[in-house]
């Protein structure tokens, strides 16, 4: 669980430097996308992205955010391709979110934010474990998926209707045979570049994929995860809500695109 770090006035991204010091590295995470400035790199890969639903496992609120955990003892869920070389298996996915439709996601493009953004995590089987590879700078690849609002997004909604079973901090419940893919839009045209943990330790061994074409999802459907809550049940309750870190500088890197 969380260390005592949050996204309160008094645990926030601002405060997580004292904690960790690497939060001025040279390669943190999220950063401001500016499609313009992204150079066009032909020799990129298509994503290659092959879930199982069976290596699906549980739902668990973490206190910070809600995770979808995979088993991952197998090469059965992968990512290749793309910006990556090697066999990425897939650990969780998460999101972050808003208190209001006009902010929630980590990544912005030209310093737009999206209400909401779903991260894939995924390690580098060179590597023998998920917590190996975390401290490895080729350790971890991270696929971002931004929501926008609108129709509701029938594929989001079998998470969502398990939400109400892991209210509070520490909660988990079992959340089998999903297939992740389902949340994937329909172009995998994406931005990538060399980056970080958006959270504490925020260790910086991830490739970021960030997916150009958002997925919908609706307001109401925005509520169903602002009704988690950070807190535990015998904390008074704090709703679940803006658990993003705001872009961080961007220190020389280059943004890659995969399209045109
Ligand atoms: N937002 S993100 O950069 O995509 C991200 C990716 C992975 C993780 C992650 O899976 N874990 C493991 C669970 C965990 C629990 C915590 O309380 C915490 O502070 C961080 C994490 C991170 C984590 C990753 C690598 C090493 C240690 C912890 C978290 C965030
Ligand atoms: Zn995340």
């Amino acid at each position: 669980m969380s260390h005592g770090w949050g996204y309160g006035a008094h645990n926030g991204p601002e405060k997580w430097e004292e904690d960790y010091p690497v939060a001025n590295g040279p390669r943190q995470s999220p950063i401001n996308i500016v499609p313009k400035e992204a150079q066009y790199d032909s020799s990129l890969k298509p994503l290659k992205l092959r879930y199982d639903p069976s290596n699906a496992n549980g739902i668990l609120n973490n206190g910070h955010s809600f995770q979808v955990d995979f088993v991952d003892d197998e090469d059965s869920s992968t990512l290749t391709g793309g910006p990556i070389s090697g066999t990425y298996r897939l650990k969780q996915f998460h999101f972050h979110w808003g208190a209001g439709d006009d902010r929630g996601s980590e990544h912005t493009v030209n310093g737009i934010k999206f209400p909401c953004e779903l991260h894939l995590v995924h390690w580098n089987t060179s590597y023998p474990s998920f917590g190996e590879a975390a401290s490895q700078p080729d350790g971890l690849a991270v696929v971002g998926v931004f929501l926008k609002i609108g129709a509701a997004n029938p594929r989001l909604q079998k998470v969502l209707d398990a939400l109400e079973a892991i209210k509070s901090k520490g909660k988990q419940t079992t959340f089998p045979n999903f297939d992740a893919k389902t949340l994937l839009p329909a172009s995998l045209d994406y931005w990538t570049y060399d980056g970080s943990l958006t959270t504490p330790p925020l260790l910086e061994s991830v490739t970021w994929i960030v997916l150009k074409e958002p997925i919908s999802v609706s307001p109401a459907q925005m509520a169903m995860f602002r009704s988690l809550l950070f807190t535990g049940e015998e904390e008074t309750p704090c709703c679940m809500a803006d658990n993003y870190r705001p872009p961080q500088p961007l220190k020389g890197r280059q943004v890659r695109a995969s399209f045109k």
